[in-house]
C-alpha cells in the first residue's frame, strides 16, 4: 500500500537559514500523529510541506502518493484538510459559520455566488454538530469564542472529506475547559476508523488526545525521535527535544510533563 506521507531527506532553506534539515518521515494509512517541538523548531514549516503549500529545497516529499514538484498541487490540496492560525486569519468575521464550513467545498474562504447542494449544506451542519457547534450555524464567525472557532475550523477542514487532516496547534489559546473538550473530541475522532489520517502539531504533551498512535519530536529543524507514541514520548527524548530536564508521566492515555 502507498504511504500517506513519505519524506526522504527533506530540507528547507530560507534566506540562507536551514529551517528543516534531513527530515525522513513516513506515515501509513490509519495512523494518527502528533508533532511536538519548542518554538521555532520548524513544526509549521514541516506542516506546510505536508500540506503541499511549500516545496522542499532538497529531498523528496510524497503526499498521498504524489511527489511534490511533479503534481498539480491545487488538485492535491483538495485532498488535504488544514486548520491553522493562517487559515483562521483568512476567514471573514462577517461570514456565517455554516458558510465558513461550506465554502471549503469550493476551495474558498467565503461564500460568493455559488449554489450549494442540499447535501453539502446537510454535511456542513452534520460536521458542525459533530464538533459541538450545533446551533451556531447562523452566527457570524467573528462572534465565536476561541474554542468555538477552533471547533468550527476543524469542521471546515473536514468538509471535503479529506484523506489527510492537518491540525496546527488547534488547542492554542484555549482555557482548560476548552482544551479538555477539544482533546475529548479529537480522541473520539482518532478512535473512528472512518476518520482520515491525522497530524496534530502542539507545544504541550497535555494536549495529545488518547488514540494518537505516533509522535515526532522536532528540534532546530531536525528530528530528535519519531515512532509509536509510548516509545517516543519518553522523558529522555522530550528532554533532548526541549533542551531541559523533563519528566514525562502517563495516565489513562494522557501525557503530562514537568521540569526536574
Ligand atoms: N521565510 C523565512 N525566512 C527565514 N526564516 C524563517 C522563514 N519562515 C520561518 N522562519 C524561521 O524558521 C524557524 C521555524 O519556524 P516555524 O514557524 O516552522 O517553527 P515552529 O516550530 O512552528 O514555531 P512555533 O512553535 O513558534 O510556531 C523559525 O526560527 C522562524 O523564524
Amino acid at each position: 500500500m502507498t504511504d500517506v506521507l513519505d519524506l526522504v531527506d527533506v530540507s528547507v532553506v530560507r534566506d540562507g537559514k536551514k529551517l528543516l534539515a534531513g527530515i525522513d518521515w513516513r506515515i501509513a494509512d490509519g495512523e494518527r500523529w502528533v508533532v511536538l517541538g519548542p518554538n521555532g523548531a520548524g513544526k509549521t514549516t514541516l506542516l506546510q510541506i505536508v500540506a503541499a503549500q511549500m516545496h522542499p529545497t532538497a529531498g523528496t516529499a510524497s503526499v498521498l502518493g504524489d511527489t511534490l514538484g511533479k503534481v498539480d498541487v491545487f488538485e492535491l490540496r483538495t485532498r488535504i484538510g488544514l486548520t491553522s492560525a493562517a487559515v483562521d486569519a483568512r476567514l471573514p468575521g462577517r461570514e456565517k459559520v455554516r458558510d465558513v464550513v461550506l465554502s471549503a467545498a469550493y476551495g474558498k474562504v467565503a461564500r460568493w455566488r455559488e449554489t450549494y447542494e442540499a447535501a453539502d449544506t446537510g454535511r456542513a451542519d452534520d460536521l458542525l454538530a459533530w464538533w459541538g457547534m450545533e446551533g451556531f450555524a447562523d452566527r457570524q464567525y467573528g462572534t465565536l469564542s476561541s474554542g468555538e472557532r477552533k471547533r468550527a475550523l476543524v469542521a471546515r477542514a473536514l468538509m471535503t472529506d479529506p484523506e489527510l487532516l492537518l491540525l496546527d496547534e488547534p488547542a492554542s489559546g484555549l482555557d482548560l475547559g476548552g482544551r479538555e473538550d477539544l482533546v475529548r473530541r479529537l480522541a473520539n475522532h482518532a478512535a473512528d476508523p472512518a476518520s482520515p489520517v491525522t497530524v496534530l502539531v502542539t507545544h504541550h504533551v497535555e494536549e495529545i488526545p488518547p488514540g494518537f498512535t505516533h509522535a515526532l519530536l522536532l528540534r532546530q529543524g531536525a528530528v530528535v525521535a519519531s515512532g509509536p507514541t509510548e516509545l517516543t514520548l519518553t522523558s529522555e527524548n522530550l528532554s533532548a527535544c526541549y533542551g531541559i530536564p523533563l519528566q514525562v508521566q502517563t495516565y489513562e492515555g494522557r501525557y503530562y510533563a514537568r521540569g526536574l
